[in-house]
C-alpha cells in the first residue's frame, strides 16, 4: 500500500540540509508491528511510503530496490526478523518456517554484507523478545547516522587538506545518501559536509544505469540540499575525469574485501580507472561494518546479476532486438590498489596502511 509522504518533492527542505545536525531523511523505519518503507521506485516524481506486514512483501521490495543501499538494506534486515517474529505469531509459524523466511531475507541481495549483518544481529536476539529485535534495528540506524556524520566530517578533512581549501568539482556513481542509509549518506555524507564548509562547486552525477540511482536520487537529494550538479550519462564519467572537470571522485561501497578491494555499483571500476590515468583522487566513503574482514580478496564476493529487462527495457519500452539477451551485474569490483582513500567513521584508511585519525 502506498502512502503519500507529507512534503512531497516539491516542498523544498532545505533549510533542513543547511542544519547540519536534522536527518537528511529517514527511508526505513518499524512502524509498531510492520515497516515503513520510502518507495525509491517512485522517486523523484513521488514521495510515498510502502507499509510493510509480511516478510515475503519485504523482500520482493529489497529484490525491486523499492529500500536499497547497503546501510539501509542492514536496517531493513534487521527490521525484518522483527516483521517475521510479528507475521509468525500471526499466521502460527512453526521454527522451520520463521527459519527459512528469515534465511530468504538474508539473501535477498548477496553483494550488500550489511544486509546479512542486520539480519544476523537481530536473529542472535529473538530469544529476548520482539521489543528487543526491534532495538537492534533502531541501534543499527542510530549507529549508522553517527557514522555517516563522521564519514563526513573525516572526508571532507581529508579532501581539503589534498586538494586545497577551496570549492571543489565532485563527481559521484550511484545513491549513497540518505536514501542508501539510516539518515545522512556516505559519499553524499562528505558531499553535504565539503557544501556545509562551502567546498562544493559542482557535482557531476552519474546517471547509473539501469536503474538510475544517481539521476533519480542524488539529484534529487542534492536539489533538497540547495547543492547545484549535472546529471551526466555514466559514459561521460571517464572524460568528465581525464578532460579536467573533476577534481575529485567520492563514492561508496556494499561490500570491502580484507585487502581493500571495494565491490559498489556497475560502473564504480571506470570511474576509479580513468581516476588513476588522471590523477583525480578517488575515495571511498563507507562505515567500517562495510569491511568484510572475512573475505581475503575480492574473490569470495558475489557480484550480483540482475534481470536482463532492466538493460533491455526503458521506460517499459524495448530497446534492443527481440531476443536480445544482457548482461547486467549490478556491482564491480575496484582493486585496492585504485583507492586513494577510504573513510570510515575511523579516519582515512590510506592505501597499504592502517586506519588513521
Ligand atoms: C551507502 S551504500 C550505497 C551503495 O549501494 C548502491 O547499490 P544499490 O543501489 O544497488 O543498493 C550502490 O552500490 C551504492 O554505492
Amino acid at each position: 500500500m502506498s502512502v503519500p509522504r507529507p512534503g512531497g518533492p516539491s516542498a523544498t527542505r532545505r533549510s533542513r540540509a543547511a542544519d547540519r545536525t536534522a536527518p537528511a531523511l529517514r527511508p526505513v523505519a518499524w512502524a509498531g508491528g510492520s515497516i515503513r518503507l520510502l518507495d525509491q521506485t517512485l522517486l523523484p516524481d513521488r514521495l510515498a511510503d510502502l507499509e510493510i506486514h509480511r516478510v515475503d512483501d519485504l523482500i520482493a521490495a529489497i529484490r525491486r530496490l523499492a529500500v536499497r543501499g547497503a546501510p539501509a538494506l542492514g536496517i531493513a534486515g534487521a527490521y525484518g526478523v522483527a516483521l517475521a517474529i510479528v507475521q509468525a505469531a500471526r499466521e502460527g509459524w512453526d521454527g522451520s518456517t520463521f527459519t527459512a523466511a528469515v534465511g530468504r531475507l538474508r539473501a535477498a541481495r548477496p553483494t550488500a554484507v550489511a544486509l546479512a549483518q542486520g539480519v544476523d544481529a537481530a536473529y542472535a536476539r529473538i530469544d529476548d523478545g520482539l521489543d528487543a529485535v526491534v532495538a537492534v534495528g533502531g541501534a543499527l540506524a542510530d549507529a549508522d547516522e553517527r557514522a555517516n556524520r563522521a564519514i563526513g566530517r573525516h572526508g571532507a578533512d581529508w579532501i581539503l587538506a589534498r586538494l586545497g581549501d577551496r570549492p571543489l568539482r565532485v563527481l559521484t556513481h550511484c545513491n549513497t545518501g540518505a536514501l542508501a542509509t539510516a539518515a545522512w549518506g556516505t559519499a553524499l555524507g562528505i558531499i553535504r559536509e565539503l557544501h556545509a564548509r562551502g567546498r562544493v562547486e559542482l557535482v557531476y552525477v552519474d546517471e547509473t544505469r539501469p536503474l538510475l540511482q544517481g539521476s533519480r536520487l542524488t539529484a534529487w537529494e542534492l536539489a533538497q540540499a540547495g547543492i547545484d550538479y549535472r546529471v551526466q550519462v555514466d559514459g561521460a564519467a571517464a572524460s568528465a575525469i581525464v578532460g579536467g572537470l573533476v577534481d575529485v571522485a567520492i563514492v561508496g561501497a556494499d561490500r570491502i574485501a580484507a585487502n581493500g578491494d571495494v565491490a559498489n555499483k556497475i560502473g564504480t571500476l571506470g570511474v576509479a580507472l580513468a581516476c588513476a590515468h588522471a590523477g583525480v583522487p578517488f575515495v571511498v566513503a563507507a562505515s567500517a561494518s562495510t569491511i568484510d574482514e572475512e573475505s581475503a580478496g575480492s574473490a569470495a564476493m558475489t557480484i550480483e546479476q540482475r534481470p536482463d529487462d532492466e538493460v533491455l527495457l526503458v521506460a517499459g519500452r524495448r530497446v534492443a532486438p527481440p531476443g536480445a539477451r544482457a548482461h547486467n551485474p549490478a556491482f564491480d569490483v575496484t582493486p585496492a590498489g585504485l583507492v586513494d582513500a577510504l573513510i570510515t567513521e575511523q579516519g582515512a584508511r590510506l592505501p597499504a596502511s592502517p586506519f588513521t585519525r
